[in-house]
């Protein structure tokens, strides 16, 4: 497929993001060249006049089945919500309830310009055979609670989910081991977790440091910061995906200085669950990889990482008061190479690159909130919304096309999405 007359962003080694124009050839699932393009006339040719290119957007931290429970319960902190809330709704939930909430998430993804993203819940098959067919790239993971003393059981499947889908969809799919968080993993569970996880040679993705309840609950359950906790479990050990990352000590950050993967920063679940303000501007200059997430979508709302990388610069200048602070070139990096890079994908995606992936977003760019032009990463950052991707390609394939979903029938699985909430919340 050749993608003519489009402008495209890349970035320099100054990290700062910049258009070009010309033509990005993408064979098979790839991107061939880009710039000045020879090519077969027989190719297929997709005009790209008034169309901005980027790398797809990497949301690192999802619980996709959660769209069900989307405003089900809100204003209320986070472990009111989590225990009083999801947990009863989600200990009813079936296969069939996962696979449609699922799939729900995914177009909503795909429609605001996600291409890849990473996913902790339980029931993991149904959400790996819903990214399949929609064309999404996707980090599965059984996310791991000790609710009872079927440790072994639960850390079998987590395994038997790596076994049975890392590298399914033509690559697309890859897993990690997401033990879910220093407060729901006791540290035998945890440790165990961090064993597998070597074992099966994937990543970890695990909740931290998320609220000062879990700061109280750590300490008072082990002496402990939750940092320490995860050090003395060995999960730094490992390469591992950290979502949220807001409340740390002097101490906490020298720890983190070394992580092999990074923070995944849920700016507008933070907020709307009143837990605080990552310190991204600290965790940056630590040397500490930050990317971004949306969270689920029952405590964001919104799978819009338009609206995440608004309220990830936004936040970061009213905590500091200092407009320069986490501009929207770093935000634009946050949302695609650091994420791919805290995904364990960063060598495939993230990035307008030859020899890539070809995971790629063509904006309309001709609508009245983003006319003129002056700064187009600014633009994208500060004005766009998910509503202005037109096109989005996965791995060579067009999943979209003026805003027209190909792989997933958007009508049938919002009545699907409806009629299993009704049920679920007749379970109750
Ligand atoms: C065991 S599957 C994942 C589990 O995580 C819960 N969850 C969703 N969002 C959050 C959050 O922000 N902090 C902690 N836990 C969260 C979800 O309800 C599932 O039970
Ligand atoms: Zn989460």
């Amino acid at each position: 497929m050749l993608i003519q007359n489009i402008q495209y962003m890349t970035v320099t080694d100054d990290g700062k993001w910049m258009v070009e124009e010309g033509d990005i050839l993408i064979k098979d699932n790839k991107i061939d060249s880009i710039g000045n393009v020879e090519c077969d006339e027989k190719v297929e040719k997709l005009d790209g006049k008034g169309m901005l290119a980027l790398p797809g957007l990497v949301n690192g931290h999802q619980h996709t089945p959660m769209s069900l429970l989307r405003c089900y319960s809100d204003d209320v902190t986070l472990m009111t919500w989590l225990n009083k809330k999801m947990l009863p709704l989600e200990m009813k939930m079936n296969d069939e309830d996962r696979y449609y909430g699922a799939l729900l998430s995914m177009a909503e993804m795909i429609k605001s310009g996600t291409t890849s993203y990473a996913d902790m819940y339980i029931g993991i098959d149904t959400i790996g055979e819903a990214a399949v067919e929609s064309g999404i790239r996707a980090v599965i993971a059984r996310g791991l609670i000790a609710m009872d003393s079927d440790y072994e059981g639960r850390l079998k499947e987590a395994g038997d989910v790596v076994d049975r889908w890392h590298g399914k969809g033509n690559g697309r799919i890859t897993t990690m081991i997401a033990p879910h968080s220093p407060y729901m993993c006791p540290p035998d569970f945890l440790k165990a977790a961090v064993r597998l996880s070597t074992e099966k040679n994937v990543p970890l993705h695990i909740h931290l440091a998320e609220t000062k309840d879990e700061e109280k609950m750590i300490q008072e359950r082990y002496g402990l910061r939750p940092v320490e906790y995860l050090r003395q479990a060995g999960v730094f050990d490992r390469h591992v995906l950290l979502a949220h990352g807001v409340h740390f000590s002097d101490e906490d950050y020298e720890t983190l200085k070394n992580v092999q993967g990074g923070i995944i920063h849920n700016p507008v679940s933070n907020a709307k669950l009143g837990c605080g303000i990552s310190d991204v501007k600290r965790l940056m200059e630590t040397g500490v990889k930050v990317g971004l997430g949306t969270d689920g979508p029952a405590s964001a709302s919104s799978l819009d990482l338009f609206l995440e990388m608004k309220a990830a610069s936004w936040f970061q200048k009213l905590k500091y008061e200092e407009a320069a602070v986490l501009s929207a070139h770093d935000v634009l990096t946050m949302a695609t190479q650091n994420g791919a890079d805290i995904l364990g994908i960063g060598s495939e995606v993230g990035s307008l690159t030859v020899g890539k992936k070809a995971d790629i977003l063509l904006m309309d760019m001709n609508k009245l909130h983003l006319t003129p032009s002056h700064e187009p990463a600014n633009l994208l950052v500060y004005s766009a919304t998910g509503q202005d991707v037109d096109t989005v390609i996965i791995d060579g394939k067009i999943v979209m096309r003026g805003r027209e979903l190909k792989t997933i029938d958007e009508e049938k699985v919002m009545a699907n999405a409806k009629e299993r909430t009704k049920e679920l919340l007749q379970r109750l």
